[in-house]
């Protein structure tokens, strides 16, 4: 029989095939050298992979170990953030391992998930399943999710469960609030510095969207509680910002990108609606200066649907089911009829970051979990 790459080796592998997602096209690679490579290492193990185009070189995985309905699906996305190389003391895309981690980008978010769990099936015999074993792999999840919007279309299976291996401290995540981010861009008119009455100032309109959108902030806070949350209020942050080009000129257009995150059972519209009536007051003072747009569609909050499931992992782990202030591709998941928990190895705090890795003392544990799950749901 064909054998894998060492888990180190597959670790490294992953993180050598940029798959960076991003809203500027001029940072997006595509994901598909990492797809392609984890559909051969799923044939390897005798999975039937599908590949499923999600937009120019993007693509969703799926791939099956017996089939029908129910059984366990691990799920997660290919993709990884931009990255700042400048800011790193560690290769990016490669792996690095010091001080009992392995360092790279996507080592903890999430790439190094499907080593693990390719690893850890490899250690198994699955030649008798009782019920079928899936891996998912998306495209996306960074920005739009599309990937898992699309898979949830068109995906012809229901497991029982699915773990989605986000970097949970290997935490089971029951309950997540929503994503919604927005740019918000002012045009006014540009002129000599020198006559503020020749030009309209972009930035100083801004400050007024800035000042609106602070009090909005505040008013989110006081206004919604949900105490199954570390932060129980819907957020809303000032992310980013530009404007103008030089000192002597009068700023022209200034855009701000903010993003939103929805409390489960609160509407997308609803937030969205707060957030028009505030940049009513400058759209009111300036027809026609201030456009917003949604820089990718809004993610919905989630909550796991009830099942048998959850308790289960929770009492094999020994932690309760808990909550995450951040958004994944659980609601996806869970729209073809599954439980869905998030758990994975690394932490939250190193995803998104430079130097980012995954301890090597979760490595252990996320293997032993992997066996466990597939051993409970495909195998008795
Ligand atoms: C886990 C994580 O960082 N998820 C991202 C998803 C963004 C989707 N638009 C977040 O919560 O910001
Ligand atoms: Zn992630
Ligand atoms: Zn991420």
């Amino acid at each position: 029989m064909q054998k894998l790459p060492s888990l180190a080796q597959m670790f490294n592998r992953l993180l050598t095939l940029p798959s960076v997602s991003a809203t500027d096209p001029a940072l997006d690679t595509g994901n598909k050298a990492v797809i392609e490579q984890l559909a051969q290492w799923c044939e390897t193990l005798g999975f039937k992979v599908t590949l499923q185009p999600v937009g120019h070189n993007k693509l969703n995985l799926w791939a099956e170990l017996g089939s029908g309905p129910g059984g366990l699906l691990l799920a997660g996305h290919a993709d990884t953030v931009p990255f700042d190389e400048g800011r790193w003391n560690k290769n990016p895309l490669a792996m690095t391992e010091a001080d009992g981690k392995w360092f790279g980008l996507g080592a903890t978010d999430m790439k190094g998930f499907f080593a693990l769990v390719l690893a850890a099936l490899e250690g198994m015999d699955l030649s008798q399943l009782k019920a079928p074993l899936r891996i998912a792999a998306t495209a996306d999840e960074e920005t739009s999710m599309e990937g898992a919007r699309r898979l949830a279309e068109a995906a012809p299976f229901s497991p029982a469960l699915t773990l989605v291996g986000e970097p949970t401290e290997l935490k089971p995540i029951g309950r997540h609030k929503g994503h919604i981010s927005a740019g918000i861009r002012i045009t006014g008119k540009s002129g000599h510095s020198s006559d503020p009455g020749a030009g309209l100032n972009a930035m100083e309109l801004m400050h007024g969207v800035l000042g609106d959108l602070i009090v909005l902030k505040q008013e989110l806070a006081e206004r919604y509680c949900d105490h199954h949350f570390a932060v129980p209020y819907p957020t809303l942050n000032l992310g980013h910002i530009h404007g103008g080009d030089n000192a002597n000129r009068i700023c022209g257009c200034c855009e701000l990108h903010i993003d939103m995150r929805p409390l489960p059972g609160m509407s997308i519209p609803e937030l969205e609606g707060l957030l028009k009536e505030k940049l009513s007051n400058v759209e009111k003072a300036h027809p026609g200066a201030l456009q917003w747009q949604h820089l990718h569609e809004p993610c919905p909050a989630f909550v796991s649907p009830d099942g048998p499931w959850k308790d289960e992992v929770s009492r094999l782990l020994g932690q309760p089911v808990e909550t995450a202030n951040y958004a994944t591709e659980a609601p996806f998941f869970a729209s073809l009829g599954s439980e869905v928990l998030v758990l994975g190895p690394g932490s939250i705090r190193q995803a998104h970051q430079p130097d980012e890795f995954m301890a090597m003392d979760q490595i252990g544990p996320a293997m032993e979990l992997v066996q466990g799950m597939v051993k409970r749901l495909c195998l008795t």
